[in-house]
């Protein structure tokens, strides 16, 4: 399983949730990702835990005053992007932009939808991955994979439907290794989430609770 953790301008400690997700990576089969703020990206990656962008524009070196490129993040130790994310929302042609400057760059890129009919559409854009996550579940503690299992399972058959390499995590409330047993159970290749363990008052000890099933 995919564990990425976006850590979103949550006050936390990036350095230190950056090395608990290396040590707990390198301490179990999952695959665990962080992903702070862009301005947090270069010493994030500097404790070796795999790091990832939240967000990357639809651009290319030139004019750009406040945007972030591709290129950028990588040279900041990015290895893949989110895209598209609830909280940053893209017009689907700016979404299919940022995945040809990802790819462009060498990013992996996780396209995010709000639900099943949109990740058929995140799907055709190419990504490596998908994720869906209904907004209004999001930082509720509130497990997709229990309060709506159906979106779990639609969201991978649609992305099946569109092409089956492309990988689907889902999102929202997702806190527990409980959580994340039952969303592999639904089909799902990975989780994102971002509360759980961004503002846990132990992060360490919430990543090693989030990979103990596993
Ligand atoms: O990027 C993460 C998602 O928005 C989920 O956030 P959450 O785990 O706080 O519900």
């Amino acid at each position: 399983m995919f564990i990425l953790v976006n850590l979103k301008t949550y006050p936390c400690d990036p350095v230190a949730v950056a090395e608990a997700v290396r040590d707990v990576d390198d301490g179990s089969d999952a695959r665990i990702a962080v992903a702070p703020q862009a301005a947090h990206l270069e010493r994030v990656a500097e404790t070796g835990a795999e790091t990832w962008a939240q967000h990357v524009d639809p651009i290319d070196h030139g004019s750009n005053t406040g945007h972030s490129l591709a290129e950028g993040v990588v040279d900041a130790g990015a290895a893949g992007t989110l895209i598209n994310h609830s909280e940053r929302r893209l017009k689907l042609a700016d979404a299919d932009g940022a995945v040809r400057a990802a790819e462009r760059a060498g990013l992996e890129t996780v396209v995010c939808a709000n639900n099943p009919a949109q990740i058929g559409a995140a799907a055709a854009l190419g990504p490596d991955a998908v994720a869906v996550e209904p907004p209004e579940l999001i930082g509720t503690g509130t497990p997709v994979s229990q309060a709506d299992p159906d979106v779990v399972e639609d969201a991978v058959d649609a992305a099946a439907n569109v092409d089956p390499d492309v990988a689907v995590l889902c999102g929202a409330g997702i806190s527990t290794g409980d959580d994340v047993v039952a969303a592999a159970d639904l089909g799902s290749g990975g989780v994102l989430l971002a509360s759980g363990v961004a503002k846990a008052d132990d992060p360490r000890a919430a990543l090693e609770e989030l990979v103990e099933p596993l």
